[in-house]
Parts: structure tokens; sequence; C-alpha cells
């Protein structure tokens, strides 16, 4: 057996196993080698770490990758696989996207084992999530339901809904997709329902900054169409999230040269929300990302953007 000479980083949980597989097989097909060419090394996170607490309580993004990217500066690890939509919009120094995978189905999957859809929830049912994004989007359309914490991999809360410990819970699509369990799906949210969270989907290849080397690698794997989509959204997010701490949708579609994106912003509870959305040219999707967010920051309810408000 021959030493790897790719090492691909990745979180444990079956998802992000999933995901690294996904990655393995795409490289070793692009530069044909064999599998044994590229090792998987498993990094443990804060976010795996702590499991008994809402992860906006501990500090949100980056609680997933730190360790990883950590492992890359210390050259443990070549490349870093990560769900975009857990990645912090600002990269340490020093470390770069190299490659965006061709996105999944970003939209939301509504789950339970007893109503078809949102409408069919009795008064006041008790709806599992740990996503602001979700929570507050829900409450938007029903605001009676009752929104509980709900923690876990996707296993983990499927096994809670078993449990009754919740009537019914919304998970990615796409993480369902990758880890074969679509089965599972009770009715996809049309995205003009409930608008995916930046970049849900995409997976994206993270590598040290100037190491030619591994940016010729995994250029191949690079869906030109899901790097601009996810950039608009990451930029909306960024200028968002510099000013507010509430919750924020964001999603953008390529149509040949064009990109449509639409953005939101809402309060926790649901009862206020700011729709915006723009189109321009697909290679300019960072600055409708940005000018997207500034319509957001001079026209909506300055309650809504309110520090406290989370
Ligand atoms: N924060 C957890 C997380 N990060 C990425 C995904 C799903 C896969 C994806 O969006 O690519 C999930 C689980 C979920 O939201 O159901």
């Amino acid at each position: 057996m021959q030493a790897a000479r790719i090492r691909i980083g990745t979180r444990g949980s079956p998802l992000a196993l999933a995901q690294a597989h996904e990655v393995r097989d795409r490289l070793a097909k692009a530069h044909g080698l064999p599998e044994d060419a590229i090792a998987i090394t498993i990094i443990k996170t804060t976010g795996d770490r702590v499991t008994d607490r809402p992860l906006s309580d501990i500090g949100g993004k980056g609680l997933f990758t730190k360790e990883i990217e950590d492992a890359l500066f210390a050259n443990e690890i070549d490349v870093a696989v990560h769900s975009m939509k857990d990645m912090q919009t600002a990269l340490p120094d020093g470390l770069a996207i190299g490659a965006t995978l061709p996105r999944e189905d970003p939209r939301d999957a509504f789950i339970s084992l007893k109503h078809a859809n949102i409408g069919a929830l009795p008064r006041g049912a008790v709806v599992g999530t740990s996503s602001l994004r979700r929570k507050s989007q829900v409450l938007s359309v029903r605001p009676d339901l009752s929104v509980i914490d709900f923690r876990g991999n996707v296993e983990t809360r499927l096994r809670k809904l078993k449990d009754g410990v919740a009537e019914a819970t919304f998970l990615a699509v796409a993480g369902l997709n990758r880890l074969g369990l679509a089965d599972r799906i009770t009715a996809i949210v049309p995205a003009e329902d409930m608008l995916p969270a930046a970049a849900q989907g995409a997976i994206g290849l993270e590598i040290r900054a100037g190491d030619q080397g591994a940016a010729a690698l995994v250029a191949p794997l690079n869906d030109a169409p899901t790097a601009l989509a996810v950039t608009a959204e990451r930029a909306f997010l960024a200028r968002l999230e510099g000013s507010c701490r509430t919750p924020i949708a964001g999603y953008a579609v390529i149509d040949g040269d064009r990109l449509s994106f639409r953005g939101q912003v809402l309060s926790v509870d649901g009862r206020q929300r700011y729709d915006v959305s723009r189109t321009g040219p697909s290679n300019t999707a960072h600055e409708i990302g940005l000018a997207a967010a500034d319509e957001v920051l001079s026209n909506a309810d300055p309650a809504i953007l309110a520090r406290s408000s989370a």
C-alpha cells in the first residue's frame, strides 16, 4: 500500500464523513488516483463536544471549523471539507476556499411522523429546531407553535422525533440526501416559504492560501455556478452579521450569466421580517449580496436589526 499523498480533514459526524468520502471519490476520479492515496483525518470540534447548550449561546459560526482550520495551519491536513453553511464569512488569514462542490438541494425538509406539512400541525404543536432562522421563519407563518431547541446530529434529531420530544422538525434536504435518509422527508418546503440559509447544501474545500499543490488538486472539483451563488449569499450574510444578531436567510440562483438573489432578516419571534431581492450579472455576485444587505440596513425596521433581539 502506498503512503497517502493527500490528507483531508473532516468532522466525525456521519454527515461530515459522507461529505469527506464524496470529496475523496471526486479527487480520486479527477486525478486517476487510487483511494488509498487520499487519507481522511477525523477532527473533533467544539461544536461536536458541546451538545447540551444552544449553538447560538456558545458562539454560533466557527464552532464546527476552528480545530479543522488549526490542523491546516499545523500542516496535519491539506484539504478541509466543510458544510459551507457552518463556515465563518471571514476566513482566517492564510486560508482560502479552493473549490466549492456542485450544490445539493438547498431547501429545508419538514419532518413529522404524524402531520403532512407546517399548515397541518395542530394549534400549539411543539417543533424542535436549533436554528434561529428556521424558528423565526416557522413562527412568522405559525405564531401559535412552540419551538424548542433540538441539538445533535441528524440521526439524533430523528430519534427525538420518534421519542415524541417534538411533533415536527426541519432539516436540510442536502444532509438527508447525502446520508441516504431522503425517505424520512415528510415534505420539502419550497424556498419561497422558508428561504434557505446562506450556502445551505454547498460543500467547501478549504486549503492553505498559497499551497499551489492543493489548489491545483481541488480546482477540478469546483462548480462555478455554486461558487457564485454562495459568494452572493455569504456577502449578504457577512455585511449583515457585522451589524445585527438576527436570523438571516440568503439564497441565490444562477441562470446563464444572471444571478438572482433573495435575502431575508427576521426578528427571533418571527413577527417582523424584511425581504429583499436583487438580480444582476453573475460575475458581480459579491456586489449583489452587499447591495442587498445595504438595502436591509437602510430600510428594515431597526427593531429587527437590534443586537438585543437575539
Ligand atoms: N448546522 C448543521 C448542518 N450543517 C450543514 C447541514 C446540512 C447540509 C448542508 O446544508 O449542506 C446541517 C444540518 C441541517 O441543517 O439539517
